[in-house]
């Protein structure tokens, strides 16, 4: 489980260029859970990330991963970013990719390549392991991402807008991507998102951020029956409500909390 205490994080503190971007945000995610992150433009909701995934100094609170205080980057947590084309390595194939980050694990030859060949199987790139990234579509390599993400084996994986850059229809794919491989692999899945509709199609709960300096203006139990579906689930009224819910709870100016009718 992940807890995050009283988390607060300025930029260039005692500075005159001091910047509150974090006021104060607490929060849980239980094992197995999808939990998503929205908020206005700027709110802060990759600084929270970063800070949770130990890449960035908080100022005050605490984050711990079961139990342990998050200081740098956990073993047992991956990311995936938006910007996949800065993220993997143009000169490495996709196997060579996925298997880089498992290398100070110290595995075997065969049982790396059994366990990179399964994760690019569970992605859907099975026949893409030797081609180089710049040789696929975004949306493939953003499933690399994922891959690598996945082999790593860890307990809960953080994604920061990891859809923003690909078009609508890959953009879905990808959503029911992890949703699948959320269930194969029994991974907890933090998500930071711009996009409303992918926050609630994809979510057990919704934290939904004040403008910055952020806090949590509410989280929102989304509680749609799963398996969802890109069509069934999104023509459902509990889907059109909860989206309109938060909505306007990101736009609401005094940020009280409720819950959705
Ligand atoms: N390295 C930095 N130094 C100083 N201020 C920063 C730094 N990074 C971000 N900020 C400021 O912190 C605030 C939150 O930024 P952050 O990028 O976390 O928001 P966000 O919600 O992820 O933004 P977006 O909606 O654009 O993705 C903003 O006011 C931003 O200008």
């Amino acid at each position: 489980m992940l807890r995050v205490e009283s988390l607060r994080k300025v930029y260039e503190e005692g500075t005159r260029n001091a910047v509150e971007a974090v006021a104060e945000v607490s929060a849980t995610v239980e094992e197995q859970e999808f939990v998503s992150i929205v908020g206005p433009s700027g709110a802060g909701k990759t600084t929270l990330l970063k800070c949770v995934a130990g890449l960035l100094p908080y100022s005050s609170g605490s984050v711990y991963l079961d139990d342990e205080l998050v200081t740098e980057p956990p073993k047992k947590m991956a990311l995936v970013f938006q910007d996949y084309s800065r993220s993997l390595y143009p000169w490495m194939t996709v196997r060579e990719n996925v298997a880089f980050p498992l290398k100070p694990r110290g595995l075997d030859r065969s049982a790396m390549r059994t366990l990179v060949g399964e994760t690019l199987q569970s992605v859907g790139l099975d026949g893409a392991g030797a081609k180089y990234p710049w040789q696929l579509s975004g949306g493939m390599q953003q499933r690399v991402a994922i891959a690598r993400a996945l082999a790593y084996q860890p307990e809960i994986l953080l994604m920061d807008e990891p859809f923003a850059s690909v078009d609508a229809q890959t953009r879905a794919d990808l959503e029911d991507l992890v949703l699948d491989v959320r269930d194969q692999y029994g991974v907890t899945v933090l998500f930071v998102t711009h996009d409303i509709d992918e926050a609630v199609y994809l979510s057990d709960r919704v934290v939904v951020l004040t403008s910055a300096p952020t806090r949590v203006a509410e989280i929102v139990d989304v509680g749609l029956p799963r398996p969802r579906d890109q069509v069934g689930t999104k023509e459902r009224p509990d889907f059109a409500r909860l989206r309109g819910y938060v909505w306007r709870s990101i736009r609401r100016p005094d940020q009280t909390a409720s819950t959705p009718a």
